[in-house]
C-alpha cells in the first residue's frame, strides 16, 4: 500500500526552508553517519576498458583482477560513450527530478489501486523511514520497456537514456568478457552461458536532495547491487558513496572524469562465480549539495536459474550458495532492500551460514 509519505517529496520538504529533515527519515542515534571512515581512499582502481578488450594486455587484466578482489568495483576509462551524452544525461534528469511533484507523480512507482511496482518514480516501498528518490526503468529488452514510466519531460531523457543504455551495456559486456578471462575461462563464459543472449536491464536514477543535517539521515542505506554487474555513472563533482571494506566504510573519491563511469559487482555474480567475486557492500551519505547518479542493472534472461558455474565448484571448494530463480532473486531483492538485508541471506541461498557477512556497520 502506498506511504501516507509517498507524495511528500523529500526534496521540497528539505528545500522548503525546515533546519532538518523530517522525523521519518532520522536515523537512530547509532545509525548516524558522522566518524566513520568517510575520507575518500587513495589508489581507488582505475581500469581502462579499451585495453581490457585486448586479451594480450596483461597488466590491464592484473588491474582488474586486483580491483575485483580488493574493491568488487572500480572505475572505468576509455569506456567509448561520449563524455557529452554523460553530461547531458545527468544534466536532464537533475532536470526531471527538480519538476513539481504533482508531474513526476504521472510516473509513479504505484498501480492505480495504491500497490507498490518495481519500476517508476517515487521513494522505493516504504517499509522503513530512510529511503530517497528515485526513478526506476527496464531498458533492456526494449520490448520490456513500459514507456509510459519513461519521462517526457525534459524532452530529450528518454533519448538519451536509449543511447546510454545501448553503450553503457557494452562496457558491461567488456567488462564480463575480461572477468571470464581473469578465471581462465573463454570470453563468453558469463555472458553466453550464464546471462543469455538478451541481457536484462534495469536503469535506477536516484536524486539526493541536498540535505541540512546530512549527519542525521541516510543517502541510500547500505546494499549489494541486485545484478551481475552494474554500470553505475556518478555524479561528477559530488561525493558520498562509500564501500565497507574490512568493517569500515571507505569513500569512493571524486575523480572527474576518470572517475565518473563505475563498475560494481552485484549478488548474482557472488552467486554464479560461487564467491570468486564477491558483490561489495556500499551506501551513499547523504550532503549538504544535491547529487545524482545513474545505476544500470545486468542481469541475466529472467528465465534462468542462478547457481555457482559447474567449473567453479569441486574438490576443496564446494558450492556456496543454492540454485535460486533469476526472477525469485529479483523480487526478493525488493523485500530484502526494504528490511536492510543482502537478498542472498534473505532468500537463503547460502549454503553454510557461517559465511554470512558480518553486520554492517550503521544499519
Ligand atoms: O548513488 C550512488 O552513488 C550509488 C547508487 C547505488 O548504489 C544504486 O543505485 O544501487
Ligand atoms: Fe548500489
Amino acid at each position: 500500500m502506498m506511504h501516507e509519505a509517498q507524495g511528500q517529496l523529500v526534496q521540497e520538504v528539505v528545500t522548503g526552508g525546515l533546519p532538518a529533515p523530517p522525523s521519518r527519515y532520522v536515523l537512530r542515534e547509532k545509525d548516524r553517519t558522522t566518524g566513520g571512515g568517510e575520507a575518500p581512499e587513495l589508489g581507488f582502481p582505475i581500469v581502462n576498458v579499451q585495453r581490457l578488450a585486448e586479451p594480450g594486455d596483461v597488466e590491464e587484466a592484473a588491474k582488474l583482477q586486483a580491483a575485483l578482489q580488493s574493491w568488487g568495483l572500480f572505475a572505468v576509462t576509455d569506456h567509448a560513450i561520449p563524455e557529452s551524452l554523460l553530461d547531458d544525461i545527468r544534466e536532464e534528469a537533475k532536470e526531471f527530478f527538480h519538476l513539481p511533484s504533482s508531474e513526476k507523480l504521472q510516473y509513479a512507482n504505484q498501480t492505480e489501486s495504491g500497490e507498490f511496482q518495481n519500476e517508476g518514480y517515487g521513494i522505493d516501498r516504504v517499509d522503513t523511514a530512510d529511503q530517497i528518490l528515485d526513478q526506476i526503468l527496464t531498458v533492456q529488452p526494449e520490448e520490456s520497456r513500459q514507456l509510459r514510466l519513461w519521462p517526457r519531460h525534459p524532452p530529450s531523457l528518454s533519448k538519451l537514456l536509449h543511447e546510454y543504455a545501448l553503450r553503457s551495456e557494452q562496457v558491461a559486456k567488456q567488462v564480463l568478457r575480461a572477468m571470464a578471462r581473469t578465471l581462465g575461462f573463454d570470453e563468453e563464459f558469463f555472458l553466453g552461458r550464464h546471462v543469455g543472449e538478451k541481457v536484462a536491464s534495469y536503469a535506477r536514477f536516484t536524486y539526493y536532495p541536498p540535505c541540512p543535517r546530512p549527519d542525521l539521515v541516510h543517502g541510500l542505506k547500505p546494499h549489494t547491487d541486485n545484478s551481475v554487474i552494474t554500470t553505475l555513472l556518478l555524479d561528477r563533482d559530488v561525493g558520498g558513496l562509500q564501500v565497507l571494506r574490512d568493517g569500515r566504510w571507505v569513500g569512493v573519491p571524486v575523480l572527474g572524469r576518470s572517475g565518473e563511469m563505475l563498475v560494481v559487482v552485484g549478488d548474482e555474480m557472488e552467486i554464479m562465480s560461487n564467491a570468486a567475486f564477491r558483490a561489495p557492500t556500499h551506501r551513499v551519505v547523504a550532503g549538504e549539495r544535491e547529487r545524482m547518479s545513474l545505476a544500470t542493472f545486468y542481469q541475466p534472461e529472467l528465465h534462468r536459474d542462478l547457481e555457482p558455474a559447474a567449473e567453479l565448484v569441486g574438490g576443496d571448494r564446494p558450492a556456496m550458495y543454492r540454485k535460486v530463480g533469476v526472477k525469485t532473486f529479483a523480487d526478493g531483492f525488493w523485500d530484502a532492500f526494504a528490511r536492510g538485508e543482502p537478498t542472498i541471506d534473505f532468500l537463503d541461498a547460502r549454503v553454510d551460514k557461517k559465511e554470512a557477512p558480518r553486520a554492517v556497520p550503521g544499519t
